[in-house]
């Protein structure tokens, strides 16, 4: 078995992923596994290391934040395989990929080393592996970050979400999706390869990480009386349910264009989109350790 890289991120999930490190020493000497141990000591770390080691199969230990690090890490390297034991708060691309939260499943999964080819999307040529969204969502992310500043944990996406709805204001945009072209009043506009989102949130329940498309959750502008109704559903994927408001498509490419400024967000990254975001599947793939 090739000798594996395990990259901790002493801080994710409270401390959570940093107390991991004794169980993977313990299991990998058990096993006899030939293994490295790194912990990240700043943000970004993870990427120039991933990046730069000679070590195939690079494990990240946290949460969203440190696997999108890792994997950004081996994109630019141009090979490697993936590896995650979820540590962080929100573990979204792990549910996605059916990783189990129980630490003594996740590094067993690592073991058994089943890869899977993992599609990357890309919204205006920034690459990302799980879900890309536009809207409500977005100004959700934009929001709990200035809250994270003061509060961590859950109650920094839930104050969030209450914050935004408060203040959003929907968006008439136009989109182009496989040639045809509407225009909408949208409250949110999700893509991506995975099922989850902001901490367990099933936007895409019928997408599928490698089945050579991109995903796309659209709801319509909606009060906030029906707004509230339908958050909640989102959780177990039942919004889907709500075909008035809710409409799921697949696609290789879409477009969506706005007489404002967007912002989206990108694996949990917010990043300033323009008046026009552009969304499509890139050439490379990315091998990743499933369950
Ligand atoms: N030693 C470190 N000190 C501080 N931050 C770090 C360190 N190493 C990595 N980071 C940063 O920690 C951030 C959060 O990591 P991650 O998402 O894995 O954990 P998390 O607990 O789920 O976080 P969050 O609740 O913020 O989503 C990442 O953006 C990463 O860049």
């Amino acid at each position: 078995m090739d000798r594996l890289l395990f990259i901790i991120n002493p801080v994710a999930g409270g401390g959570r992923a940093g107390a991991l490190q004794s169980q993977i020493e313990r299991t990998m000497e058990k096993n006899k596994i030939n293994y490295d141990i790194v912990l990240t000591t700043r943000p970004k770390e993870a990427i120039t290391i991933a990046e730069e080691t000679p070590h195939n199969k690079v494990i990240a230990v946290g949460g969203d934040g440190t696997v999108n690090e890792v994997a950004k890490g081996l994109i630019n390297r141009g090979h490697g395989i993936l590896g995650i034991i979820p540590g962080g708060t929100g573990n979204d691309l792990s549910r996605s990929l059916g990783i189990s939260m129980d630490p003594i499943e996740s590094i067993n999964a690592i073991i058994q080393g089943k890869i899977i080819e993992m599609d990357i999307g890309c919204a205006n040529g920034h690459k990302f592996l799980n879900i890309a969204s536009v809207g409500f969502d977005a100004e959700v992310v934009k929001n709990t970050e200035s809250i994270k500043k003061k509060i961590k944990g859950k109650v920094a996406y839930i104050l969030g979400v209450i914050l935004t709805i408060i203040s959003f204001r929907k968006k008439k945009v136009t989109l182009e999706i496989d040639n045809k072209i509407c225009t909408k009043s949208l409250l949110l506009l999700a893509v991506g390869n995975g099922n989850y989102y902001g901490g367990g949130m099933k936007i895409l329940p019928q997408a599928n990480i490698n089945d050579g498309y991109l995903h796309i959750c659209l709801i319509k502008d909606v009060n906030n009386l029906i707004l509230l109704t339908l958050f909640p559903t989102i959780f177990k994927g039942n919004h889907i349910k709500y075909k008035k408001y809710v409409e799921i498509i697949k696609s290789k490419k879409i477009s969506i264009k706005s007489k404002e400024k967007m912002y989206f967000n990108l694996d949990g990254e917010l990043i300033d989109g323009g008046k026009e975001i552009n969304f499509n599947l890139s050439d490379h793939k990315l091998y990743v350790i499933h369950a």
